[in-house]
């Protein structure tokens, strides 16, 4: 898929690995709009974007996606300004096993109400012009954790919906592709943590040390997957194992999505 010209809405740009994927798709002349709960961080990232690319290719709109009013209102206005969206990204997170409900509402609700209103907005048999929606998941979206098991159980509700989406047997007539990233702890401010925010805090620490990734090896990946346009449903792994690079595996089989397949010919850890 080539980049540019495409119109993009992200959520939860104002920093991190967001910024990092808006930075890459602007490069490729993309047009980016991207939402945040946080007005101080969106505004100053606007700015610093407007000044290395254009005023034009992107802008910030302030929003919460865990309230549906205010994520509609959003993504309509990235309507309004490009005409129609052709990829939307799901990135805003946080991780916080003391506010669980809230980060339910964040990281699975407003996923999933942000997947919906895409989904709407691009379906071929609904009049749009079709489109992929790309999420920013999680290692833990894959398997299990006792550090933080409410926000791993956040993650895996995105990958039932999402996967369910691009496994469906009307997946051509709607024209819409799916994906997920996948990563391990990345070195991002949510790495900052409080005592309580996750259970066994210093253990984890010293697991983070040793395994975290850059966030430029979760654009890398990302990137790899928004442009491959035979990619539908896949999940995206991101970690340290075999030696910094990642692999990609893709866990949905069904017809009219592509195979299974390891990137760089790796092999996935533990087999052989
Ligand atoms: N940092 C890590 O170790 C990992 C992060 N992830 C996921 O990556 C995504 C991005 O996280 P990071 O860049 O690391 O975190 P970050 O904390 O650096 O950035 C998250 C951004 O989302 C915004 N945000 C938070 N709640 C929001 C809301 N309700 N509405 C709109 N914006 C909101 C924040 O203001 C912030 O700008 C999250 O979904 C996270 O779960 C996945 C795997 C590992
Ligand atoms: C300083 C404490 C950091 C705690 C980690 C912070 C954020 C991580 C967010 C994630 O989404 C990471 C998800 C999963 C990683 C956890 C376990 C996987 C272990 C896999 C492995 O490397 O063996």
């Amino acid at each position: 898929m080539n980049l540019s010209g495409k119109r993009v809405f992200l959520t939860g740009g104002a920093r991190g690995i967001g910024r990092g994927i808006s930075e890459a798709l602007l490069s490729k002349g993309a047009m980016v709009m991207f939402c945040d709960i946080n007005p101080g961080t969106g505004k100053q990232t606007e700015e610093e974007l407007q000044k290395q690319y254009s005023s034009d290719s992107v802008s910030f709109i302030k929003a919460d996606v865990a309230d549906s009013q205010q994520l509609k209102a959003a993504f309509e206005a990235a309507v309004t300004k490009f005409g129609a969206v052709d990829i939307h990204i799901n990135n805003a997170g946080i991780l916080d096993q003391r506010i669980w409900e809230r980060m339910f509402a964040v990281n699975a609700i407003g996923t999933i109400r942000g997947c919906q209103i895409a989904l709407e907005h691009m379906r071929r048999d609904k009049g749009g012009h079709g489109g992929v929606i790309m999420n920013v998941v999680s290692m833990g979206g894959l398997g299990s954790s006792y550090w933080f098991p409410a926000y791993t159980a956040s993650k895996h509700a995105v990958i039932g919906f999402v996967n369910s989406w691009a496994e469906s047997p009307y997946q051509p007539q709607h024209g819409v592709r799916w994906g997920c990233v996948c990563p391990v702890s990345v070195d991002t401010e949510m790495l900052n943590m409080e005592e309580n925010q996750i259970y066994d805090l210093s253990e984890n620490q010293k697991h983070t040390a040793t395994h975290k990734v850059q966030i430029s090896d979760v654009v890398d990946a990302f990137m790899k997957l928004v442009q491959d346009e035979n990619s539908n449903g896949a999940l995206m792994e991101v970690s340290r194992e075999n030696n910094g690079v990642y692999c990609r595996r893709q866990l949905v089989y069904m017809n009219n999505v592509s195979p299974p397949c390891f990137m760089d010919n790796l092999p996935f850890p533990g087999q052989t």
